[in-house]
């Protein structure tokens, strides 16, 4: 594993919204096993350039890389195929199922074993996708610590574990790349340390390259190794943790909000 070539990059990247540039000459650069933080004032971009990472939105100049190719005009579901996830600030479980169906049928859209007729049918073809997929919720239940919850409805989960939930149904695929929108948020500060023990192992021991927005900055300063500041659509600075908190173009961004405490 090369922690030089960049799995994710973003080049020039803008985006306009009649007269508001939401995005201006962008350029950021993840690492496979690097955990990257995206901090900014609201409004600042963050994530309109998750849209634009993940496909949902084309931008108007610049281009995203992904193991070097150019994907800008790739779809969502073709960058999930080439390892990429997205969580949203807004929960999206399949409440009426338990939390080990959760993350099943977030590993079905592979498909296997003979589709929907097999399906339909209880077929014998889907039984070793379906233990599988089982065994693999299994592990990442219990890497998230959800396994006391295994067989609790989704939408009964508090709001701490339903955004674990979130994070576990995100990886249940074994992910290349993470983008997580606001993945503390509600969060207690206990929930939030095993949040962050979660996404530091899944970076060590499995290579993925996570992007994190978060308002939460001290989760970010603890979870992240390097920072990227956004302001008004543009990178203000980019660092270490101590490096950013140590910036005062930031500082002033952010007068009052708490990143320098
Ligand atoms: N669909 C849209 N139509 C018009 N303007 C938009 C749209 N989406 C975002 N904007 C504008 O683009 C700018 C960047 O918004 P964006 O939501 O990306 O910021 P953000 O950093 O994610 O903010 P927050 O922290 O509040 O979620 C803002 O000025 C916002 O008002």
């Amino acid at each position: 594993m090369s922690t030089s070539t960049p799995i994710l990059q973003a080049q020039g990247v803008g985006v306009r919204f009649g007269g508001v540039r939401a995005l201006d000459g962008v350029d950021l650069a993840l690492r496979p096993g690097e955990v990257c933080g995206l901090i900014g004032p609201n409004g600042a971009g963050k994530t309109t350039l998750f849209d634009v990472l993940s496909g949902i939105r084309r931008p108007d100049e610049g281009r995203v890389l992904l193991d070097g190719s150019d994907v800008t005009r790739r779809s969502p579901v073709w960058r999930a195929r080439h390892g990429m996830r997205r969580t949203f600030q807004r929960q999206q479980p399949f409440g009426q199922l338990t939390v080990a169906d959760n993350l099943v049928v977030a590993q079905e859209w592979r498909g296997g074993g003979g589709g929907l007729a097999a399906d339909l049918v209880g077929a014998p073809t889907r039984r070793p996708y379906e233990r599988a997929r089982r065994d693999r919720a299994a592990e990442v239940l219990a890497l998230c610590g959800l396994g006391a919850v295994a067989e609790s409805y989704a939408a009964a989960l508090p709001v701490g574990r339903a955004r674990m939930l979130e994070l576990a149904r995100a990886v249940a695929d074994p992910p290349r790349v993470l983008l997580l929108d606001e993945p503390a948020s509600g969060m207690t500060a206990d929930e939030s340390r095993a949040l962050s023990a979660v996404v530091l192992r899944l970076a060590a021991e499995e290579g993925c390259a996570v992007l994190l927005v978060e308002h939460n900055v001290s989760f970010v300063m603890e979870v992240c190794a390097r920072v990227v500041v956004l302001d008004l659509g543009r990178v203000l600075a980019e660092g270490t943790p101590a490096e950013v908190r140590a910036d005062a173009r930031v500082r002033e961004a952010y007068l009052g909000t708490g990143v320098t405490n």
